[in-house]
């Protein structure tokens, strides 16, 4: 497979702070990737690191295929933390001179910035002053420089924080846009649902050391599905009818409600026990577990260890 992104056991210290401590992490190429930790769990370093805008003490990264990741800053797209753009700039402007860094003409970088601005809704923006702009629409605009240069690789540290449901629906289709021509990217969120919907894979670090690797249904897979059931009368022979080792827990509300792991026949021998005794049965469903839990659980299990280094 070809990787946009390896790195294994990456380690950084500062002071006393061991803030990254073995993060190992494979990105394909053409894949978008999210990367999740809690906070201070080390993901901004580890971008850092991977980027070469800090050296890991330990480890190794590659980055585009080459262990010197200055050397293809113009082929990468980068939104760091710390949004800032210099006010006193046009939104043309403040686009074209991050073009500029990334190894782009200035009048290459104005007619990328007019067609960019121009596709996402700020057209008539292009000359206005940075300053005069919302927090939001200045993080679109910081948004839009990332993906000036046409990258192939961006990585994005937090990228939908501070932005109204609108433009974070807008920044998710910019970046299916920008796989679909063909760039990989890695952002990090603490918002499961961009996670959930947008990621091929996920990288999730706890405690500056990666915890798991794979895909979003392989870490869902770490909590069982359960079964919702309630019932208009009450169930005294539920418990002979689930698998030894269930638990039911008996929900406030009208009726009789009860939550317990899917057994591993499947329910429909319960259901038909159930519909054969007449219970009343208003409501059944199996409820998946969402990506919020399984991260909880993720971050929560110091045992569970990196998995596939790629997603299913
Ligand atoms: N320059 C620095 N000097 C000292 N400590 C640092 C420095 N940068 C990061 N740290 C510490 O390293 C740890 C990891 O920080 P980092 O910013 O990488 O975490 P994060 O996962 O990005 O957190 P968040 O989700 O809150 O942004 C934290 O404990 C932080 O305080």
């Amino acid at each position: 497979m070809n990787y946009a992104i390896e790195a294994e056991n990456l380690s950084k210290r500062f002071g006393d702070k061991q803030a990254v401590a073995g993060v190992d992490l494979r990105v394909p190429a053409g894949a978008i990737y999210g990367f999740l930790g809690q906070n201070g769990a080390g993901k901004t370093t580890t971008l850092r690191m991977l980027l070469g805008i800090l050296e890991p003490d330990g480890g190794h990264r590659r980055l585009l295929g080459t262990d010197r990741p200055l050397s293809v800053a113009a082929r990468v797209g980068y939104l760091p933390e710390e949004r800032g753009l210099y006010p006193a700039m046009t939104a043309r402007e403040a686009i074209a001179y991050v073009g500029a860094l990334r190894g782009m003409s200035l009048a290459e970088g104005r007619t990328r910035a007019d067609e960019l601005l121009a596709a996402n809704g700020l057209g008539g923006e292009a000359t206005a002053r940075i300053r005069t702009f919302s927090k939001g629409m200045a993080q679109k605009v910081q948004l839009l420089a990332t993906f000036v240069n046409r990258p192939d690789l961006i990585v994005l540290d937090e990228p939908f924080s501070g932005l109204d449901p609108v433009n974070q629906q807008d920044l998710e289709a910019m970046i299916h846009a920008e796989r679909a021509r063909g760039a990989t990217i890695l952002f990090s969120t603490h918002v499961m649902a961009h996670a959930e919907r947008m990621c091929d894979g996920l990288v999730i670090i706890a405690h500056g050391r990666t915890r798991f690797s794979g895909s979003v249904g392989a870490a869902r897979a770490h909590l069982p599905s359960r079964v919702v059931l309630v019932t208009d009368r009450p169930l005294s022979n539920l418990h002979a009818m689930l698998p030894p080792g269930s638990t039911v827990d008996i929900l406030p509300g009208p009726g009789n409600a009860y939550r317990f792991p899917l057994p591993p026949g499947g329910i429909e021998p319960l259901l038909a026990c159930l519909i054969e005794t007449g219970s009343g049965i208003r409501d059944m469903h199996i409820e998946r577990p969402t990506l919020h839990d399984a991260f909880v659980t993720i971050v929560g299990d110091g045992a569970l260890r990196a998995e596939t280094p790629e997603a299913a």
